[in-house]
């Protein structure tokens, strides 16, 4: 029997979509064995220092490990939340496959009686982790209070019982996939608060002259997804930005035809630039980058930079 490793980070969320990932390439290939390994980042050991190695420009820190364990064939597939996977893939890597998307969107979980973003009394605590939605959330609430909320899934919710928040924001896609999708209050309406490029989505990393990961990867690629989160991450490095920047997008395909949202936000707020554009799902990724230049030439450059300081 043919076995295949496939390695990711030791967090529930990491597990549970790896678990997932197993789960349907095992449809797929029924006579191959499939190992899991978990594999410690940096991002795990430091989380206290994220912002600095946002600050550095550093964009890897949730996959460097995984990325050198590949690269030693001590794993064949990596499984990588597609939003934390830098937009430049290392010599010798590729991505093989991104199965399909669970849902992109942004969700509150609020106390008793705070359930809805709209909703919440004047000067509510929110807790988020990401300056893309604490640039949203003051510019659509200035009136609420954004307070730092780090660490994985659990440690969130955890934090909002023990009564330091009146609500969070995070990632649907995590809630659902842990299982955890009865505490979603509000899916919030991209149109409210665009998502971070690829959220909710996932990618299959093989060794580039893997064959075989490569062939076992991609029997669960999902074409629609690849040219969505193309599209998107195409943006987001048009613009020069990575995972931590106040950088939002979301694409959808309908009737043929991709419909890309892009956004750039001041921390504080202040200052929003958005822009919207469509086309052939074929041309994604150009359709990224050229709304990425779209942006830039309306002052994005200045947003993206300002947030690095
Ligand atoms: N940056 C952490 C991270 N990376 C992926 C997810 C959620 C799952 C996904 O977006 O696919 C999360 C948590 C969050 O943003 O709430």
């Amino acid at each position: 029997m043919r076995s295949i490793t496939v390695g990711t980070r030791g967090s529930s969320l990491a597990l549970a979509q790896t678990r997932w990932v197993v789960a349907r390439l095992k449809e797929e290939w029924p006579e191959t064995e499939f190992r899991i390994q978990s594999i410690v980042t940096q991002g795990d050991r430091n989380r206290g220092s994220l912002e600095r190695m946002a600050a550095q420009g550093d964009k890897g820190f949730w996959v460097k490990e995984i990325e050198e364990a590949l690269l030693q064939n001590r794993i064949d597939i990596a499984v990588h939340s597609l939003k934390d996977l830098p937009t430049e893939q290392p010599e010798g890597l590729e991505i093989a496959s991104i199965p399909r998307r669970v849902d992109a969107r942004d969700a509150l979980v609020g106390k008793e009686g705070m359930k809805k973003l709209a909703e919440l009394p004047q000067g509510a605590r929110v807790g988020t982790s990401s300056v893309r939605r604490k640039s949203f959330l003051n510019a659509f609430r200035p009136d609420l209070q954004v307070v730092q909320l780090r660490g994985n899934v659990d440690t969130r919710l955890a934090a909002l019982s023990g009564g330091e928040y009146d609500a969070i924001i995070l990632a649907a896609a995590g809630l659902i996939r842990t299982e955890l999708r009865n505490r979603i209050d509000e899916l919030i309406d991209p149109a409210i608060l665009l998502p971070a490029p690829g959220q909710g989505a996932l990618a299959l990393e093989t060794r580039s002259d893997d064959d075989l990961g490569i062939e076992v990867a991609y029997a669960i690629h999902d074409r629609d997804t690849d040219d969505r989160t193309t599209a998107e991450r195409e943006f987001l490095a048009g613009l020069g930005a990575g995972c931590l920047a106040p950088v939002g997008a979301l694409a959808t395909i309908k009737n043929g035809l991709l419909s890309l949202e892009g956004w750039v936000g001041a921390l504080d707020g202040s200052t929003i630039i958005q822009a919207h554009t469509q086309g052939d799902p074929a041309e994604c990724a150009d359709l990224g980058a050229e709304l990425a230049q779209d942006l830039l030439k309306r002052g994005a450059r200045e947003l993206v930079d300002a947030a690095r300081l």
